[in-house]
């Protein structure tokens, strides 16, 4: 059964950047997606996209499909009830995402009472339940989350992620503030719960090696489209597309002991999206462009029917296995990281600044005041659009501005 069912996504920030542009992508129930991409390449924003939790004044089109209802159609009093119950997030920094002065029992107790209507014993019974299974002691629950640690606080996330038993949870780089061998547990657990209560997985990273470990499909991003999409393994290790093949290049296999001599990297990095180049957005980087690719961009289109696997590449598609090898060894004799690449696409100013011009759209990320109603103290998946995307990382860059267009 469909769980997701994410068609021609397009997300505009106030100031015009084009974080996300026309991505296409299915979830099944209890299956696990990785997206993958440089910093800047629009998985965060995507992942607030699934929940309408992007910044007022943002621009978005498409549909986004949760079980067969469509999110960006919704009122947003069903919006309120879907997020937690249908769907949940967990971000990358929990001491944002937590409420200082909210005891960790009373945080996670809250969605519960709200979403499921239990008294407040059973509630708080629930809460102490999640917090074992996410590997703490119940008694936990009466902590504050400065008296946790880094990887406790994101085990509370992740009690609070389940606390109603969703279809969805969406993980956003949740393990990028801990050190090694925690996030090594965090990603375990995160793997394991979702396997044993069934529940889809969207897990973001830039690490495409873990997410290979971790989830059933990938999807590699760049420049705000997906490139790339298939099953872990195939996407991981024979890339079709040249941005996933150097992506992945770029993480040594355990064992391997030709992966050390891996390429150093691609050159050069992702565009400024207020200012992308024209035909594939690749091209400027590819080390296997072709003419044609400054000015013919290429859909997501089926590269290996045997698997399913599609690629938005000029060399992808027919003849893919002889393309992939010409690909591959483009990619490993690519210029080091820190050749210049000519700029041909007039991008490279500073990321986009967020000021109000210019974005007035069909749909708005949050498009009236109630947007930023209450919700949840504490909870990330409630809070308001503002608050949401501190906690995602992406800054505050328009907010205000924004809020101030539609007040
Ligand atoms: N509120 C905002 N206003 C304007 N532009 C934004 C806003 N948030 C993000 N962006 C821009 O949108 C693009 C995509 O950002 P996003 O955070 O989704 O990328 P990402 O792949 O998740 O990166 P990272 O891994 O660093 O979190 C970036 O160029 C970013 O500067």
């Amino acid at each position: 059964m469909t769980l997701l069912d994410v068609q021609n996504l397009e997300v505009t920030y106030p100031g015009g950047a084009a974080a996300v542009r026309g991505v296409d992508l299915t979830l099944e129930a209890g299956q696990k997606l990785g997206i993958a991409g440089e910093s800047g390449c629009g998985k965060s924003t995507l992942a607030l996209a699934l929940l309408r939790l992007l910044p007022a004044g943002t621009t978005v089109g498409g549909r986004i499909l949760l079980d067969g209802e469509d999110v960006l159609a919704m009122k947003w009093g069903r919006v309120r009830a879907v997020r937690w119950a249908g769907a949940s997030i967990v971000f990358q920094g929990a001491m944002h995402s937590l409420n200082a002065v909210h005891r960790i029992g009373d945080q996670i107790a809250e969605p519960i009472l709200l979403h499921r209507r239990a008294t407040a014993a059973g509630a708080r019974r629930r809460a102490g339940e999640l917090l074992e299974q996410v590997g703490l002691p119940a008694a936990r629950a009466s902590a504050y989350p400065h008296e946790l640690s880094g990887g406790q606080r994101q085990r509370v996330m992740i009690a609070m992620a389940l606390a109603c038993d969703p279809g969805l949870v969406i993980a956003d780089e949740p393990t990028t503030a801990l050190d090694v061998m925690i996030q090594a547990q965090i990603l375990r657990l995160i793997e394991e719960l979702v396997s044993e209560q069934d529940v889809g997985l969207i897990m973001i990273s830039h690490d495409l090696a873990v997410l290979a470990d971790t989830c059933d499909r990938l999807a590699v991003m760049y420049a705000g489209r997906v490139v790339e999409e298939g099953p872990a393994a195939r996407v991981f290790d024979d890339a079709r597309h040249p941005y996933a093949r150097a992506l992945s290049a770029a993480f040594p296999r355990i064992g391997d002991p030709a992966s050390r001599f891996a390429p150093a990297g691609l050159a050069g990095d992702p565009p400024d999206p207020s200012a992308l180049p024209g035909g594939c957005a690749f091209h400027p980087r590819c080390p296997v462009a072709l003419e044609s690719c400054a000015t013919e961009d290429q859909p997501l289109r089926l590269a290996d029917a045997a698997t399913g696997r599609r690629a938005a590449c000029v060399h992808a598609g027919a003849g893919a296995e002889e393309a992939a090898a010409v690909v591959d060894t483009a990619v490993v004799h690519a210029p080091a990281a820190d050749t210049p690449v000519p700029d041909t696409s007039g991008a490279g100013g500073p990321g986009a600044d967020g000021d109000d011009s210019g974005a007035t759209g069909s749909r708005a990320g949050t498009d009236d005041s109630e947007a930023t109603g209450p919700g949840a103290p504490g909870c990330a998946a409630t809070s308001d659009a503002e608050g949401a995307t501190e906690a995602a990382g992406t800054g505050t860059a328009g907010t205000d501005g924004a809020r101030s267009t539609t007040a």
